[in-house]
């Protein structure tokens, strides 16, 4: 049986974690990190704890979905006492993304911004419609519910990287994340990125190719935040048996 620590387990995917692992064959809940209080049943003997050292002493694989000020003292404990890492938090800084990449060096870590399939392989399916759609502009909208805190979404961030990296683009120079006001014609590289928020919308991302004549508009949506606690779970089954490196949920699924 593999430890499985939850960190983030008070949140929308945390409880959804608790409730996926219960079924789970090789994988046991054994510590949530809770700041407070959490209303959730768990198998016997899990430990619940506000202390991150012992909750990382009591894990074999951890899986985060928090928020990116919770992340970063999770990373400094994994660089002290290094455990493989599923991690789905998004709007890390860089300071944290380059804590993930220290902890790659001692530990297995696998960061998803979207742990779903559909996502995987949509970020195939941009990197080939942005080589191929030579000339066509490039707009990506995401939509999430009301309560999300960051944006764009980590998602459509990732989608925006496949894309600019297509057209073998640096993306820092060519997102655009708004427009308003006399800001004229748009240029023919930007990659422009927008975000919508409302109700209890669980995920929503387009990436649009449009061209004089003719455009061509990818979508996915996820129905389910299941999909999300699956394909972590899923992650980390896989990730356990992998030596210490970078992963993402490509190299997991085999895409
Ligand atoms: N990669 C993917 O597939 C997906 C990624 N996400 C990302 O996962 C993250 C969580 O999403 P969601 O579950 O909706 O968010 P929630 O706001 O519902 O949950 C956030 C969790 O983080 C905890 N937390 C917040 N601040 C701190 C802190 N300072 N120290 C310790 N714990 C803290 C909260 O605990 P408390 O209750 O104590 O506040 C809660 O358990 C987000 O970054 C989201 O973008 C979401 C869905 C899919
Ligand atoms: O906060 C969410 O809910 C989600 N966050 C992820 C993101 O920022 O891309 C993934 C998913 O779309 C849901």
């Amino acid at each position: 049986m593999v430890n499985v620590g939850i960190y983030g387990a008070t949140g929308r995917v945390g409880k959804l974690l608790i409730e996926d692992l219960g079924p789970e064959e090789t994988l046991k809940l054994s510590a949530v990190y809770v700041r407070n209080s959490l209303e959730a049943s768990l198998p016997e003997g899990t430990l619940v704890t506000n202390d991150v050292e012992a909750f990382v002493a009591a894990s074999d694989i951890i899986i985060d979905f928090s928020l990116p000020e919770a992340a970063q003292p999770l990373l400094e404990t994994l660089l002290k006492t290094p455990k493989p890492l599923v991690s789905g938090t998004t709007g890390l800084n860089v300071h944290q993304l380059n804590l993930l990449k220290e902890l790659s060096g001692v530990a297995p870590v696998l960061y998803a911004t979207n742990m779903s399939l559909g996502v995987a392989l949509l970020n195939k399916l941009v990197n080939l419609a942005s080589k191929t759609l030579d000339g066509f502009d490039i707009e990506i909208v995401e939509m999430h519910h009301r309560h999300k805190k960051d944006a764009p979404s980590g998602t459509a961030l990732t989608l925006a990287e496949s894309a600019a990296a297509g057209r073998e683009l640096d993306l820092d120079k060519v997102r655009v994340s708004g427009r308003n006001g006399n800001i004229g014609e748009r240029t023919g590289d930007e990659i422009a990125v927008m975000a919508l928020r409302g109700g209890d919308i669980v995920g929503r991302h387009t990436v649009g190719f449009y061209n004089d004549g003719e455009f061509i508009e990818l979508n996915h949506t996820a129905t389910s935040r299941n999909t999300f606690s699956k394909g972590a779970i899923r992650a980390a089954k896989w990730l356990h048996t992998q030596p210490s490196g970078l992963y993402s949920i490509a190299d997991c699924l085999g895409l």
